[in-house]
């Protein structure tokens, strides 16, 4: 199971750009990462946002359904999440990161699987 962590944000989602793998980099992502053996989906959350963006969320609603990765090894499973105690994310493991609106929203290449999520994105986020 991956989670990942869709952070809003005065109307907008942090999308974050991949800088690896080779065959992921540069494409778009929630931060998020594998669950570890043992913890939760929510915990493996509060952990990789740490990690990867230096912040403190609280994880919310679940957004959007299933969606299986290539090879159909894998499950991606997103969560809303807000940031807490007025943190700004860092990107200490991803190549960029930004802010985006519900007009926005198309403007990067996520990653394959993250397109039926990001859809059901749009209606959370302010247009603008
Ligand atoms: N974090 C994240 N991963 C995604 C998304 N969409 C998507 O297809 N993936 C894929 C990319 C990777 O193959 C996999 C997540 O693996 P990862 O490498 O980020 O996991 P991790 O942080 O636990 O890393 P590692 O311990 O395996 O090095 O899920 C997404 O929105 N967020």
């Amino acid at each position: 199971m991956v989670v990942g962590a869709a952070i809003i944000a005065d109307g907008r989602v942090l999308a974050c750009a991949r800088s690896a793998p080779p065959e992921v980099a540069g494409r778009w992502e929630f931060p998020g990462g594998k669950v570890e053996p043992g913890e939760g989906e929510i915990a493996a959350l509060v952990r990789e946002c740490a990690e990867e963006l230096d912040v403190r969320v609280e994880i919310g609603a679940r957004l959007g359904r299933d969606v299986r990765m290539a090879h159909g090894r894998s499950v991606l499973r997103v969560y809303v999440a807000r940031l807490l105690h007025g943190d700004q994310p860092k990107a200490l493991e991803h190549s960029e990161l930004r802010w985006l609106s519900a007009a926005e929203l198309d403007s990067v290449p996520w990653l394959p699987a993250d397109a039926p999520i990001v859809a059901a994105l749009r209606p959370l986020l302010t247009n603008g």
